[in-house]
């Protein structure tokens, strides 16, 4: 069963199309990639899934409810949570105060009910605390979680980022670069984390992606976009084989990199 449908969007920036009716399914429980050329409309779609874009034409439905019409913050309510391409963290607090924070969407009682001495805001604080922690432990960053993001090695800021995406428990994961920027250790250790959130935790994963390497290990499923149309969808394998895509990255620094060839 399809958890995220996006059906024929198209988008347009004043004179720009940078979808063009694309549509595409994400299996629940799978690991979809969207992958491209430079400007092929990769972030541009993941912002029309995460609600930041309105295409003007198109529907992008959640477990099949149409969420076209629905803010980011009620997506992420739905279920949608996502990690940006340059870090979008709290640099100035700690790691676990960036998870808190992250989780406010979930709560239900305000600041001064949570004032209230075991009244149900405390009662809800220490349950949220409960999530985080579990959450902390999981992608193995106890031994930072009160120090300040900002003096983190970048590999284990970008870990946060993806921590603070999953204490909002989401069923579909949004993975904007998560290996930008990385060394090859930091990169294997991000790939195996993503693999255990699809494969321990059963969230469905939605990434852009530049190394080809991680994007035909990790996916089960692989979009691929040029100039805002796309020209394949399916396994890795077949998407390898495709000569349009092959095409389309001729020229690209990452043919080289395609993967076990
Ligand atoms: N807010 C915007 N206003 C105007 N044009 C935009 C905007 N966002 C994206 N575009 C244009 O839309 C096209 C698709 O851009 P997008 O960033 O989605 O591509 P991408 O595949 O993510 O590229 P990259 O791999 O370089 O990040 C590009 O031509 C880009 O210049």
């Amino acid at each position: 069963m399809a958890l995220l449908e996006v059906r024929n969007v198209t988008l347009h920036f004043r004179g720009l199309t940078a979808l063009a009716d694309v549509r595409f399914s994400v299996e629940q429980g799978s690991i979809h990639a969207i992958i491209g050329p430079n400007g092929a409309g990769k972030t541009s779609m993941l912002n029309c899934v995460s609600g930041v874009y309105r295409p003007q034409r198109g529907a992008i439905l959640l477990d099949g409810k149409d969420v076209s019409g629905l803010a980011p913050s009620a997506r992420t309510r739905l279920g949608v949570a996502r990690t940006f391409q340059n870090i979008a963290l709290f640099k100035g607090m700690t790691v676990l105060d960036n998870l808190l924070i992250g989780r406010h969407v979930h709560q239900r009682t305000d600041v001064l009910m949570g004032g209230l001495y075991w009244g149900p805001g405390q009662r809800e604080e220490i349950a949220e605390r409960r999530r985080v922690e579990e959450v902390i432990d999981f992608l193995e960053i106890q031994h930072v979680r009160h120090q300040t993001v900002g003096t983190l090695a970048y590999g284990l800021q970008k870990r946060v980022e993806l921590a603070r995406a999953l204490a909002l428990e989401p069923k579909l994961l949004l993975l904007d670069e998560p290996m930008a920027g990385m060394n090859a250790e930091e990169k294997e250790d991000m790939a195996r984390f993503i693999l255990d959130v699809n494969e321990e935790r059963g969230t469905t994963v939605l990434m852009i992606e530049h190394d080809m390497g991680v994007v035909m290990d990790l996916s089960h499923r692989i979009t691929v976009l040029n100039f805002g149309e796309r020209i394949a969808d399916g396994t890795p394998d077949e998407v390898r084989a495709e000569p349009a895509v092959q095409a389309a990255y001729l020229g690209e620094p990452t043919t080289s990199a395609w993967g076990k060839a």
